[in-house]
């Protein structure tokens, strides 16, 4: 088995340590790693943020890794040079269409949530967000206007068959849960979002046992804080759902929580937390771990064929917060190290 290791920026390559020293306390040597640089590192190593050889060793590996991309002095470059265009790119060059973002309260961090406990405490849901479509892929442009005005625009858009795909990752999602399906859209102004809603409601009909509703986008946010234990699986687009999922990682205390999957047809799959590089905390010792050593556990269940061990480290996960650890994100004191610490001695 090899996995692509690909830390990228920030707090990337300090999380990634640490799921990596999980991963081995785990496997022993059953897994190879190969680690590439991607994001700002790729750029100021080798002048892109997504170089050849990076992507031939992300397509080559049986699942990746990834920490996170992003880095403040890049952000006046071209677009196309951009640290986030690694991740864009991954995305994309791999089919990485489908997204599962799992937030679920860890009974312990019931009073590090945003919520009051008793709301917080119901929280068990996934976001299924279409990741390689919409307005992120759409056309895209300056221009200038009749008046002579500056004007920038981002087409949004979804065919069809892109809609369809992302509906059976959401039914079938939910078919191995509680059989709830809601989708968010924003049909009551956007005419993707109609076609959108029309394609759920169609193959809605080959999934009788999933109970389907629909939340406007700016509705589906205010649930989310003011019942988030009605939520099963939520599937939306790909801007709604990247704006829905680090809300609904304070909703279980911390953007330093939430792991992701990132799939593609035939469950080929890209692993990373939902958070960015942090530039304001980079270098401090200070990330939490836990978003990136859950996102290993993922990597195990839904590429690997290793749903033991991923449920191992999942419950480590859970004793080391029961035992008391945690970051500052969480209103503790720990190092990232400590709270990786704390899982190995849970495993
Ligand atoms: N998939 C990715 O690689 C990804 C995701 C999101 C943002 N980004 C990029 O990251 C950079 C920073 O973006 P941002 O600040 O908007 O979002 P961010 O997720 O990096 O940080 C938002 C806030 O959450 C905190 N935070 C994030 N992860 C944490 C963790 N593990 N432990 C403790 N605190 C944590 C940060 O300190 C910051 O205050 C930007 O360049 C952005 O484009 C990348
Ligand atoms: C960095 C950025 C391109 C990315 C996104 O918007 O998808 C990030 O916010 C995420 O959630 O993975
Ligand atoms: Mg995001």
């Amino acid at each position: 088995m090899l996995v692509a290791l690909l830390p990228g920026d920030g707090i990337g390559p300090e999380v990634l340590v640490e799921a990596r020293r999980v991963l081995d306390a785990v496997l022993g040597d059953a897994i190879t790693y190969e680690e590439a640089p991607v994001g700002g590192a790729a750029y100021h190593a080798a002048g892109h943020p997504l170089p050849d050889a990076t992507l031939n060793l992300a397509r080559r590996a049986d699942a990746i890794l990834f920490g996170a991309v992003g880095d403040p002095a890049c952000d006046s470059l071209e677009r196309a040079l951009r640290p986030e265009q690694a991740i864009l790119g991954l995305r994309r060059a791999l089919g990485l269409f489908a997204n599962l973002r799992p937030a679920k309260l860890f009974a312990e961090l019931a009073d590090a949530s945003a919520l009051r406990p008793e709301i917080a405490r119901a929280i068990d849901l996934v976001i299924v967000r279409e990741l390689t479509g919409d307005v992120y892929f759409g056309e895209k442009g300056r221009r200038e206007t009749a008046d002579g005005l500056r004007q920038g625009y981002d087409v949004m858009a979804y065919d069809e068959a892109e809609v369809r795909r992302i509906a059976r990752i959401g039914f079938e999602t939910a078919r191995k849960r509680q059989r709830r399906l809601t989708s968010v859209d924003k049909a009551n102004v956007l005419e993707t979002s109609q076609l959108w809603r029309d394609v759920m409601i169609e193959v809605a009909a080959d999934y009788p046992d999933v109970a389907l509703d629909h939340l406007y986008v700016d509705n589906a946010a205010m649930q989310l804080v003011r019942a988030p234990g009605q939520f099963d699986v939520i599937v939306t687009g790909n801007l709604f759902g990247d704006i829905l999922s680090d809300q609904a990682s304070m909703c279980v205390g911390s953007i330093g929580l939430l792991p992701s999957a990132s799939l593609d047809e035939r469950g080929k799959g890209l692993y990373e937390p939902i958070h960015g590089s942090a530039p304001d905390i980079a270098g401090q010792g200070k990330a939490n771990p836990l978003a990136a050593i859950l996102s290993a556990a993922m990597m195990l269940r839904h590429s690997l064929g290793r749903a033991a061990d991923a449920d191992r480290i999942e419950a480590a996960v859970a004793a080391a917060l029961a035992g008391g650890a945690r970051t500052g994100d969480l209103g503790g004191t720990a190092s990232t190290r400590a709270m990786a610490d704390a899982v190995l001695a849970a495993l």
